[in-house]
């Protein structure tokens, strides 16, 4: 770089002041062209959505990175040769590179309670009934949005039932201290994951009230070191009582999902898992009706045992997107059973496909949501007068 750029902070591979209105128009064309393009994900153009930076045109090489607010490995090269296509067709346009990557940022909490340390967004899975799927489709969720690319801790706060170690193929394992005061999670399959089932024995039954779940809950969250997440998926227990309240007005959540069957018995308590997260102002990030389908391995005839359409009329009704829908799958239930859920067992299935599609609206709906600064401000406080 030449002494004077350095001087005057320009960059020499800027153009340079001579050709700067060429250059501009240029650039202009590129943004209009990139300004027509659709990220299928967010249903927004690539300009609106800021995701373009660093737009370069130089004797007749484009060159650009392409940052998408969520994770979303599986599309790189997709939306490489969408952009690539698009651009290559320009008049002037010699060569195209497209660098894509995702970067993920934390984002506003409801009540504008103060982030968690080390997590930069955290979803909450709740069910109305026990036994919809709720602790399968966490698990499911936290290992395809790691399949995505992110950086993803799993809490299992289902303390009558904790499953996730055993779903999770870790049941054996004990978690470490660190500091003398924090615990490490256990990580398997990219994920971290930790559970009040490693701390208790499995075989005793819980007879904690709820002030001491609570407690107990929000320690294992704050004292859990957790490493640098992008997402943490926490698996509720199910119901809608004082635990779930009180864990919903303490921690602080980016969004909801809740679970349901489509049966109406399972719908109803769905309902009312909604109407909690809406008194305490947690967004609900959608719903997804597991156990849908049943498709008999044998003949593949197609039978709704569950009943049909549930989560999509509680979706109309509450004006909130049905994320996605699992079939009644034996596959689902053997691997979890077997400690390897499906996203990790077979990760180019059609199942897990489901999975990584439901991730994908999750955190796109959470990188909608407005940005939470108030780790780079720590000091300010803002008071009304
Ligand atoms: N789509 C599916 N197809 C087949 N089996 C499933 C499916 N989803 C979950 N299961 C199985 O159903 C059982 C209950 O699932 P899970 O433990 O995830 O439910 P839950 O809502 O978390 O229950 P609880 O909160 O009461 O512990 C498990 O054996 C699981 O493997």
């Amino acid at each position: 770089m030449k002494f004077i750029d350095r001087l005057l902070g320009r960059n020499a591979a800027a153009p340079s002041q001579g050709n700067s209105a060429v250059s501009e128009s240029q650039l202009d064309l590129l943004r209009q062209t990139l300004a027509t393009l659709i990220d299928p994900d967010t249903g927004k153009d690539y300009i609106a959505a800021k995701c373009v930076k660093n737009l370069q045109w130089q004797d007749g090489a484009v060159s650009l990175d392409l940052v998408l607010g969520y994770p979303a490995q599986s599309q790189f090269a997709a939306r490489q040769s969408q952009v690539v296509t698009a651009l290559s067709a320009l008049e002037g346009v010699d060569s195209v590179q497209v660098k894509v990557s995702s970067q993920i940022t934390a984002h506003a909490v409801a009540r504008g309670l103060p982030l968690q340390s080390g997590i930069k967004n955290i979803i909450a899975v709740a069910s109305g009934k026990g036994g919809v799927g709720k602790s399968t489709t966490s698990v499911n969720l936290a290992l395809a949005l790691a399949a995505e690319g992110a950086r993803v801790g799993l809490l299992d706060a289902d303390i009558y039932g904790p499953s996730l170690p055993t779903m999770m193929g870790v049941a054996e394992q004990h978690p470490e201290t660190t500091e003398n005061k924090y615990i490490k999670p256990i990580e398997h399959y990219g994920v971290q994951v930790m559970s009040i089932g490693f701390l208790i024995d499995p075989e005793q039954p819980m007879v904690w009230r709820g002030p001491m779940v609570t407690q107990a809950l929000t320690q294992l969250l704050n004292d859990t070191r957790w490493d640098n997440l992008d997402y943490l998926v926490i698996d509720l227990p199910p119901g809608t009582g004082d635990i779930q309240l009180t864990l919903s007005q303490k921690v602080p959540v980016t969004g909801a999902v809740i679970v349901t069957t489509p049966q109406d018995i399972a719908l109803l308590d769905a309902r009312k898992g909604l109407k909690m997260f809406e008194k305490v102002g947690v967004p609900i990030l959608g719903i997804v009706e597991n156990m849908s389908m049943h498709v008999c391995s044998n003949c593949g005839h197609m039978e709704p045992i569950f009943g049909e359409g549930g989560g999509e009329k509680m979706g109309q009704e509450y004006g909130t997107e049905l994320l996605g829908k699992l079939p009644l799958d034996l596959s689902i239930r053997l691997n979890a059973d077997s400690g390897k859920p499906t996203v990790a067992n077979d990760p180019d299935g059609e199942i897990a496909g489901l999975y990584k599609a439901i991730a994908r609206k999750v955190a796109v709906k959470i990188a909608a949501k407005s940005q939470d600064f108030s780790s780079k401000f720590p000091k300010i406080v803002i008071q009304n007068t």
